[in-house]
């Protein structure tokens, strides 16, 4: 198995092959790659830029405008996955098309941040729209079924999410066995967009998984290629039960450099699609019951706090694989539902 590129050049006159193809992708691997998207590749560009020139800044700086509890804002080494209860290797900046306030840095700290953000923002959600329409229309339902949530970004309860992300450096460093640049996980969200930088690799797919696994351990890792040109795209938990669990959520991890690689730092940008928080999350055959994309954000938060402090206990004492394999994962539906 292997992590489909899809080309998406000719969109209109190529829409149904292109619908099969991001169906067949994401029924069996859950993970794409797009080629030919038309974002240019100097914007992408220009967004790792404005990216490493945020990330350079003093901390001080950047703690101007600290990661509140609703996925905005600056954070560094505080992200504990439940996969292995040790801090991802990275800093991350969130970034939102509303409830904003105060956390965007100011002109004097890095010039016309927020504007080169929200043009990028623009575009990666207009290109994602466009993804999710072709998924409606895949599974047979109305086209805006996945979009109504996440267009109007100026409506105020907008809760897409542009992430940027820089792994440490690890020249000089060593690790023990459990610490990850990104510990494996899913994404709580509908679909996620992610940009990287050619030859920055580490992030791994387990791809097709069964809906109940743990944590993808023991199972096969595929390495996604790392390229500038291309977005590598994930359906989240929210799709995934939107669905009724046709479309994967699949989980992924970014590994730390090994052996000969390089070991400078790594940057990548994800973009989140989520639903909206008053829309209602629920598939056409009615597999699981209704909830608010509000609702499935806070649960999915809240859970993974839990989580994420039950196994940090444990890994003090046992090896990650040890604890994973006896922490039963599903995916944030099913585990609503248990
Ligand atoms: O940086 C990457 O390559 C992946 C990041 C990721 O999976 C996430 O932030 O959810
Ligand atoms: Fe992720």
């Amino acid at each position: 198995m292997s992590v489909p590129t899809i080309s998406l050049h000719d969109f209109d006159v190529r829409r149904q092959e292109i619908i099969n193809e991001l169906m067949d992708a994401s029924m069996n691997v859950g993970f794409f790659t797009l080629s030919n998207h038309g974002i240019p590749l100097e914007d992408v560009q220009a967004a790792f830029d404005l990216s490493r020139d945020f990330f350079a800044l003093p901390d001080e700086v950047k703690s101007k405008t600290p990661l509140n509890g609703k996925n905005a804002g600056w954070e560094k080494n505080t992200q504990v996955r439940p996969s292995t209860g040790t801090a991802d290797q990275k800093e991350s900046m969130q970034l939102q098309f509303a409830r904003m306030d105060g956390l965007w840095p100011s002109d004097e700290d890095i010039p016309a941040f927020r504007a080169i953000a929200e043009k990028f923002m623009h575009q990666v959600r207009d290109l994602s729209v466009k993804v999710m329409e072709c998924f409606a229309e895949g599974l047979g339902l109305p086209l805006d079924t996945f979009t109504q949530g996440t267009v109007d970004p100026g409506v105020g309860d907008s809760q897409d999410v542009l992430r940027l992300l820089h792994y440490h450096s690890t020249e000089g460093k060593t690790f023990g066995p459990n610490f990850w640049r990104a510990g494996a996980h899913a994404d709580f969200d509908v679909l996620t967009m992610l940009f990287q930088r050619d030859g920055e690799g580490g992030l791994e797919v387990c791809p097709g998984r069964k809906v109940v696994g743990d944590f993808g351990m023991g199972q096969e890792w595929l390495p996604v290629e790392a390229r500038l040109d291309r977005i590598v795209c994930n359906i989240g938990d929210q799709l995934m039960r939107w669905s009724d669990d046709r479309l994967k959520s699949t989980y992924h991890r970014v590994r730390l450099p090994e052996g000969e690689e390089r070991r400078g730092p790594r940057y990548s940008i994800a973009f989140f699609n989520q639903a909206r928080t008053d829309s209602i999350i629920q598939g056409p055959q009615k597999k699981y019951p209704p909830i608010t994309g509000g609702q499935f954000i806070a649960d999915a938060m809240a859970k993974n706090r839990m989580q994420s402090a039950e196994i940090a206990k444990l890994a003090a004492k046992e090896s990650a694989e040890e604890v994973a394999s006896r922490i039963h994962f599903v995916p944030q539906h099913l585990q609503a539902a248990a």
